[in-house]
C-alpha cells in the first residue's frame, strides 16, 4: 500500500506534485493545521505529516498519530513539534536548514532599513496626503555596528549583507569558531560586549532554554541609548513588555519585529508604537523560499518513506538514498548483536561500547549505533526504533562509545558489541556475508560461525564430552528441529558455548529439562526478527 502523507499547513503546491510522482498519496488541507480538533481526529491515518509553522505537533497529536513516521517541517524552526515526544514513539523529524535562510536573511536587512529609515510611518503618511518631510529624520546604517546574535546559516547571511553595508559587524554566538568568524568578517564577542557595543542588534539563534529570553530588562539596560532591535528569529526571543518598556521611553529607538510570543498575533503590546515596524512571520516568505522549502520537504520525506534514506532529520542521523541499500543489511546485523545481548542481560545496563572494524568503520556508524541500542532496548520496549532507541538509552543513564577501528582479522568489517553491568561485561560480534545475512561470529570471545534464525537456544557448559547429544536428545524429545548448531570453547575443557538455530521456540519445560542435566550452566530462549 502506497504511504500516505497529510500536508497541515499551506506549503507550495510543488510538495504535492513531487509526493504524487514518488508514489505517495497525498492529502493537501492546507488549514487543518489550525483545526486541532480535526486533526487530531484524522492523523491516524498518515505515515507523513508535512507541516509549516501553523500545524502544532503536540504529545497528544503523537498519541493520536498511530501510523506516523514522519513528520516534515517546511522551513528551519522546529519548535512547533514536540521532538521528544515524537522520538519517544520513533517518529523522525526533518527539516529544511537552508531552503529560507537568504529570504529570512533579506527580510532582517529590509527591517533593518525600515526601523532606520522610519519608512512604513512615511509610506502611511506620504499615502495619507500629509507631506511630513521633517516628521521623518532617519539615520544611516554606513559605519555602525551591527550586532549578530547567533551566527548559524541565516546570521551569517546577514553578515555578510551587512558588511557589503559598510556596517562593522560582531557576533555573539558560542558556537561559532575564531576561523569561520575571521572568514565572514565579522568580530567574535561575548553577549556583553555585543549590546554596549552594537547601534543594531539582529537576532538568529533558535529558541531553546539557553536563548529564551535573552532580550529583556537586564540585557536590554546593557544595549547602548537608541540601539534599534531586530528579530526574525523567535518571538520568545525576547521579553516583549521589558522591550516595549524600553521603545516608550526611547532607550531603544526603534525594532523590526516579525516574530511574536504568541502567534498569530492579534492583540501585541508593540501594535501603534510609532516607532516599531510589524510583519506577520514573513521572514521565509518569498516565492523562491517557499518553492525551496516545499521542494525539499517532500523529497526528503518521500525519500524516508519509501527507500528508507534520511536527509536533515534532527532526531536521527542521516542515512542518503545511495548509501541505504549498502547499509540495510548492516542495520540489521547492528540490531540482532543489541538484540542478543538485550535478551541474555538480566540486570541494568550501566555502559556500552559498539566497535566498529575494517569496512563497517568506514559507514555510517550514527545510524549503526542507533539500530544496535534499538535490539538491545527492544526485549523490554517492544515499539522503539532506531529513532527512539538513544533517547530511551539516555534517559536510563547509560554511557554509549563507540569506537572505529582498521581491518584486525580475517573479516572485511565486523561489530562488536560489549556490554557492562554491575556484575559482568559480555560481548558478541558478528559479521555480514555476500549474501548480505547477519552471522555471530563471537560470543563472550569464543570464536564461532552462526546463521541468525528467529528462534535460537543459547547455551554455556563446561567444555565436557556429550553436550551435543544432550541437547539433540531434548529437541528430539519436545519434537523441535534443529537447522544449524554451534558450538565454540575458549579452551579445551575451558568454557564453552552452543547456539542452536531451531524451527520454533522452545517451550519452558525444554530449559527446565536441560538444566536438569546438570551439564548446562544456563541456557536461554532467543528470539530475532530476521524479516528484511
Ligand atoms: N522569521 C522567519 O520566518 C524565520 C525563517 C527561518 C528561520 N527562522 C528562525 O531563525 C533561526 C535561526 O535559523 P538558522 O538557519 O540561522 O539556524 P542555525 O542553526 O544555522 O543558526 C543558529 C545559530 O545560533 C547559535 N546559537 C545557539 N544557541 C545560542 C546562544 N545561546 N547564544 C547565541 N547563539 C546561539 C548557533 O550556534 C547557530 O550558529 C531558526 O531557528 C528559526 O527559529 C525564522
Ligand atoms: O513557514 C514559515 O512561514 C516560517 C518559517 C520559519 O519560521 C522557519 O523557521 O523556517
Amino acid at each position: 500500500m502506497a504511504p500516505r502523507v497529510l500536508v497541515s499547513d499551506a506549503l507550495s503546491p510543488t510538495a504535492v506534485e513531487i509526493f504524487r510522482k514518488n508514489g505517495i498519496e497525498v492529502d493537501y488541507e492546507p488549514s487543518l493545521g489550525k483545526d486541532k480538533k480535526k486533526l487530531l481526529s484524522v492523523i491516524g491515518q498518515y505515515d507523513g505529516l508535512a507541516i509549516r509553522s501553523a500545524t502544532k505537533v503536540t504529545e497528544k497529536l503523537i498519541q493520536a498519530a498511530t501510523n506516523l513516521k514522519v513528520v516534515g517541517r517546511a522551513g528551519i524552526g522546529v519548535d512547533n513539534v514536540d521532538i521528544p515526544a515524537a522520538s519517544r514513539r520513533g517518529i523522525i523529524v526533518m527539516n529544511t536548514p537552508f531552503g529560507n535562510s537568504i529570504t529570512t536573511a533579506e527580510h532582517a536587512i529590509a527591517l533593518l532599513f525600515a526601523v532606520a529609515r522610519q519608512i512604513p510611518e512615511a509610506n502611511a503618511s506620504t499615502h495619507a496626503g500629509k507631506w511630513e518631510k521633517n516628521r521623518f529624520m532617519g539615520v544611516e546604517v554606513t559605519g555602525k555596528t551591527l550586532g549578530i546574535i547567533g551566527c548559524g546559516n541565516i546570521g551569517s547571511i546577514v553578515a555578510t549583507r551587512g558588511i557589503g553595508l559598510k556596517m562593522k559587524v560582531v557576533a555573539y554566538d558560542p558556537f561559532l569558531s575564531e576561523e569561520r568568524a575571521e572568514e565572514l568578517g565579522v568580530e567574535k564577542v561575548e553577549l556583553d560586549e555585543l549590546l554596549a557595543r552594537s547601534d543594531f542588534i539582529t537576532l538568529h539563534t533558535p529558541l531553546t532554554d539557553k536563548t529564551r529570553h535573552i532580550i529583556n530588562a537586564q540585557t536590554i539596560a546593557k544595549m547602548k541609548d537608541g540601539v534599534r532591535i531586530i528579530n526574525c528569529a523567535r518571538g520568545e526571543l525576547i521579553v516583549e513588555a521589558d522591550l516595549v518598556e524600553a521603545l516608550k521611553s526611547g532607550k531603544v529607538a526603534g525594532a523590526g519585529i516579525d516574530v511574536f510570543a504568541e502567534e498569530p498575533a492579534t492583540n501585541s503590546g508593540f501594535f501603534g508604537l510609532p516607532n516599531v515596524v510589524c510583519t506577520p512571520h514573513l521572514g521565509a516568505s518569498t516565492t523562491e523560499a517557499q518553492e525551496n522549502v516545499a521542494l525539499q520537504i517532500a523529497e526528503q520525506m518521500s525519500d524516508y518513506l519509501t527507500k528508507g534514506a534520511v536527509t536533515n532529520a534532527i532526531n536521527m542521523p542521516s542515512i542518503t538514498a545511495e548509501e541505504a541499500p549498502r547499509l540495510k543489511p548492516f542495520v540489521k546485523l547492528a540490531e540482532v548483536l543489541g538484540a542478543f545481548v538485550g535478551q541474555i542481560n538480566d540486570e541494568p545496563i550501566e555502559e556500552i561500547e559498539i566497535l566498529f572494524d575494517g569496512s563497517t568503520a568506514t559507514m555510517n556508524t550514527r545510524a549503526l549505533v542507533s539500530a544496535a541500542l534499538a535490539g538491545l532496548i527492544r526485549p523490554q520496549v517492544s515499539d522503539v526504533n532506531m529513532v527512539s532507541a538513544p533517547v530511551m538509552v539516555k534517559e536510563r543513564g547509560i554511557i554509549v562509545s563507540e569506537v572505529k577501528r582498521d581491518k584486525s582479522g580475517v573479516f572485511d568489517g565486523y561489530i562488536k558489541l560489549t556490554v557492562k553491568t554491575k556484575s559482568k561485561t559480555r560481548s558478541i560480534a558478528g559479521t555480514c556475508f555476500s549474501d548480505g545475512k547477519p552471522r555471530f561470529i563471537q560470543i563472550k570471545g569464543i570464536n564461532l560461525d552462526a546463521e541468525v534464525g528467529e528462534h535460537m537456544l543459547y547455551t554455556t557448559n563446561a567444555d565436557t564430552p556429550g553436550i551435543i547429544g544432550l541437547l539433540g536428545t531434548i529437541c528430539a524429545k519436545h519434537n523441535i528441529n534443529i537447522a544449524n548448531f554451534q558450538l565454540g570453547r575458549d579452551r579445551p575443557g575451558g568454557n564453552a558455548i552452543a547456539l542452536l538455530y531451531l524451527d520454533e521456540a522452545v517451550p519452558q519445560a525444554f530449559i527446565d529439562e536441560v538444566l536438569a542435566t546438570g551439564k548446562i550452566i544456563s541456557a536461554k530462549p532467543l528470539r530475532f526478527d530476521v524479516s528484511a
